[in-house]
């Protein structure tokens, strides 16, 4: 395949509760945009509401270890007690095949993929404040306190990785921070096929 038809590689983090999951919706609810979302693994159990295939694939801790044996991942991490991986080999044929491929996934992560894929946009969703990520994060309903606290803690340590990214969208509105990454997502992406078509060009020459 030639270089300038393979997709662009995102990655989406911030702590839990910041609203990734929200307006990573909100973004794939836009016209005309070439995205898909890479299904990550998890050892979590479901959440109510959430389906096998779409929010996640469920399975078990072995299953789960076995699958880090077999080199299935990109990159995982565990995050407060549960594993989490992007299977590898479908973030490849989505780039293959000229997609936009959206990773929403913790920083431990993030930053195995910014070792591995250099021409990756990495993109750090902050909250408007302490409170309102605290507010948001209980407010959800999803997880026990004692859960929400370590979660709360958690963001602490990742708030202090938020320079290893290359932009960093406050998410005080939701169409607010989906419209700021669209609009990273296209410059982006044309700055990649500017810089593949000059390279060509003295490649040629
Ligand atoms: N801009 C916003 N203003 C107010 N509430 C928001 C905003 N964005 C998201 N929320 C709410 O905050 C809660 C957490 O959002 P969401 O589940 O999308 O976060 P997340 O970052 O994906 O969390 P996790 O990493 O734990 O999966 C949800 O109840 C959501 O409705
Ligand atoms: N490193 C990875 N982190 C991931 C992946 N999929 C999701 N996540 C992140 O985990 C936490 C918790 O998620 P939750 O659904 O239990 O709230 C959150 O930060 C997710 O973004 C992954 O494949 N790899």
């Amino acid at each position: 395949m030639k270089l300038n038809e393979r997709g662009l590689l995102i990655v989406i983090s911030g702590p839990s509760g910041v609203g990734k999951g929200t307006v990573r919706r909100a973004l794939f609810e836009m016209k005309n945009h070439n995205l898909v979302y890479s299904v990550s693994v998890t050892t979590r159990p479901p959440r109510a509401g959430e389906v096998d295939g779409k929010d996640y694939y469920f399975v078990d801790r072995n299953t789960f270890l076995q699958e880090i044996k077999e080199d299935k991942f990109l990159e995982y991490a565990e995050f407060v007690g549960n594993f989490y991986g992007t299977p590898k080999d479908k973030v490849d044929e989505a780039l293959d095949s000229g997609k936009e491929v959206v990773l929403e996934i913790e920083v431990e992560g993030a930053l195995q993929v910014r070792e591995k894929m250099k021409e990756a946009v990495f993109i750090f969703l902050v909250p408007p404040s302490k409170k309102a990520l605290y507010e948001r994060l209980r407010a959800r309903g999803t997880e026990d306190p004692e859960i929400v606290e370590k979660r709360f803690k958690k963001a602490e340590k990742e708030f202090s990785l938020a320079y290893k990214y290359d932009y960093i969208v406050v998410n005080d509105d939701v169409n607010n921070a989906a419209d700021k990454i669209m609009a990273i997502i296209r410059a982006e992406h044309a700055r990649t096929q500017r810089t593949i078509h000059k390279y060509t060009k003295m490649l040629e020459e």
